[in-house]
């Protein structure tokens, strides 16, 4: 029996952006008062709408592919963020099987695959699919290997499978092998529904083409509704889409099949040259085709008018108030009682069934998350020996340059001294993570905005494969400047200094991953954590003058003194 799948129709969606158009910054200096300046003070409390999506509808059937085809700009990227429900438009209802559905329930029936691949470059091609399964899926072990090994044939990886994904600056599989498993690891629940932006950018034809016949299996074998854009399809790929739309400024100006396209195409008098892809010639002729719709519209309108006796009365003003009264509005009413119902929080019967909640308790999510971290860690062999080289060998500068110190005033003095430098080494080695965790975060937003894990055990995660290897790290820095420098003798103060620079250590490893957290990119990151160093500086240049003049060279005082700065 043929699996009921899922149908889905977006109807009016309407997405605009807002951005206000400001003064140049100089301005401010010119001398004279222009009568221009008056209409920018306007302006800037009046922001400028761009029109990304205008009243677009589409729909898009089970066992089929829906390509979504357009210029550069058209808006196709955010037609299927706003399908997949990572933006929010102006207005727009989403149905499924005729049923209007909530974001977040369309977001567990779905897979989303973004331009970009976002995955661990130091996994192989099955441990990806591997953690995917365990973060997504509640099944015994032996399930979850056969589904892993079954979604390899599938994508047809089996030859890659104990590769390395790698990335632009790690060696590992090829890019449309790395696209394969960005499809994998959204695949890998088996969402109803696969929206894919672009998953044939920046791919050789041959690669696409088996990338696109590979959804085409996806679909036809599992009833998958399959919605992509693509830019510039082959011959081939043209053939095994099932349906088209086609966008321009964020219009519609053909929904439907290839052949019809062609048909359209005709009727417009456009002849589809010879060796020519419909496609391609579609949107060269994008132009000539939103005339002709204008001149169509213009004609229907001028229609509707003259049939204004028949309709109600409440049409009749609209119409008469100039207001687009489409088919479409007049079907989003009658839908009107389905979204009430939803906004009530009732939830509709989709013939779907809906995973709830997460596929495991936080603590599985925990071991899970905190295994593959210790995986990326361990494999980040430069960054290991680089660190642990850099502490060892800073430990025993340090502890010759302030060899042997005296208990006396002036050994004192000196002791504040290697303290501020202590510290000043310490938050400042900890800047090389900011790449890893801006690398890190993407992956975090994409997994934890479909639902896979808590970001709560993400944290706890982190933290517990950093602690062993920070500790690592302050006892290769403790040990040779302790002892050389000839602090306190007793083991345990030995021991309070060690879980001191250890808990340093921790604390500004927090402070770089809560700071990438924050900030858009590296080079905002970047300045954020130096403005942070200098500020701590700062504080310990005070502390150091206050500390000699009151005799203040508790290093306890020292320490909570920083922990406050930061
Ligand atoms: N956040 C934003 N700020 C300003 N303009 C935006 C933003 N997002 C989208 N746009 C604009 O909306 C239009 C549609 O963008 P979108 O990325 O959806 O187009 P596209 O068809 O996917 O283009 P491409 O094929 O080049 O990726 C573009 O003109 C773009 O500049």
């Amino acid at each position: 029996m043929k699996k009921q799948g899922c149908e889905i129709e977006a109807i009016g969606i309407n997405y605009n952006i807002y951005s206000k158009e400001r003064e140049h910054p100089f301005k401010i200096f010119s001398k004279e008062q222009q009568p221009d300046e008056q209409n920018a003070k306007f302006k800037e409390t009046h922001p400028k709408v761009r029109r990304v999506l205008k009243d677009v509808n589409c729909r898009a059937k089970p066992w089929e592919i829906l390509a979504i085809v357009g210029p550069s700009g058209a808006g196709k990227s955010s037609l299927l963020e706003i399908l997949a429900g990572k933006l929010t438009p102006q207005s727009a209802t989403i149905f499924v099987n005729q049923k209007p559905i909530e974001k977040s329930h369309f977001k567990k029936i779905s897979g989303y695959v973004t331009q970009k691949d976002t995955l661990f470059p130091l996994l192989t091609v099955e441990e990806t699919l591997m953690f995917s399964a365990k973060l997504r899926l509640r099944l015994p072990p032996s399930q979850l290997s056969s589904r892993v090994k079954s979604l390899i044939g599938e994508l047809g990886l089996g030859h890659v499978a104990g590769a390395r994904v790698g990335d632009d600056r790690v060696r590992g599989i090829s890019g449309g092998e790395r696209r394969r498993v960005s499809i994998g690891v959204d695949v890998v629940h088996e969402p109803e529904v696969l929206i894919l932006d672009e998953p044939t950018s920046g791919l050789d034809s041959t690669s696409a083409l088996q990338i696109i016949d590979m959804l085409k299996s996806m679909a036809e074998t599992r009833g998958r509704t399959i919605i992509l854009s693509i830019h510039q399809p082959g011959f081939r790929i043209v053939k095994l889409f099932n349906s088209i739309l086609l966008l321009a400024n964020g219009s519609v100006l053909h929904h439907g099949s290839v052949d019809q396209l062609g048909v359209h195409l005709m009727l417009m008098g456009l002849h589809l040259p010879l060796h020519v892809n419909i496609v391609e010639f579609a949107i060269e002729s994008i132009e000539t085709i939103q005339q002709q719709q204008s001149l169509q519209q213009v004609l229907v309108h001028e229609e509707m008018v003259s049939q204004l006796p028949s309709s109600t009365p409440l049409q009749n003003k609209k119409v008469e108030e100039g207001d687009k009264f489409t088919l479409q509005q007049l079907f989003q009413q009658s839908k009107v009682v389905d979204e009430e119902a939803i906004s009530i929080g009732e939830i509709i019967d989709i013939g779907i069934d809906l995973p709830c909640g997460f596929a495991n308790s936080r603590l599985r999510e925990t071991i899970i998350l905190t295994h593959r971290f210790s995986k990326n860690i361990f494999r980040t062999k430069e960054l290991f020996a680089c660190r642990t080289l850099q502490m060892f060998i800073t430990g025993l500068v340090l502890g010759s340059i302030f060899y042997n110190l005296k208990d006396d005033l002036v050994g004192a003095e000196e002791r504040v001294g290697l303290f501020a430098f202590i510290l000043t080494f310490l938050l400042s080695c900890t800047t090389e993570a900011l790449p890893i965790f801006l690398q890190e975060r993407e992956i975090l937003m994409k997994e934890t905005s479909c639902g896979s894990y808590r970001v709560s055990s993400y944290a706890i995660a982190n933290g517990l494969v950093y602690l062993p290897f920070l500790l690592i790290l302050a006892v290769l820095f403790t040990l040779p400047l302790y002892w050389l420098v000839g602090l306190n003798r007793n083991f345990m103060a030995f021991m309070h200094f060690l879980l001191l620079i250890w808990l340093i250590l921790y604390t500004a490893n927090s402070v770089v991953v809560c700071f990438s957290a924050l900030v858009p990119n590296f080079i905002v990151g970047n300045s954020v954590i130096s403005g942070r160093d200098g500020f701590v500086l700062l504080v310990l240049g005070v502390l150091h003058i206050e500390a000699w003049d009151s005799q203040l060279l508790d290093f306890h005082a020292l320490y909570i003194a920083v922990q406050v700065s930061l």
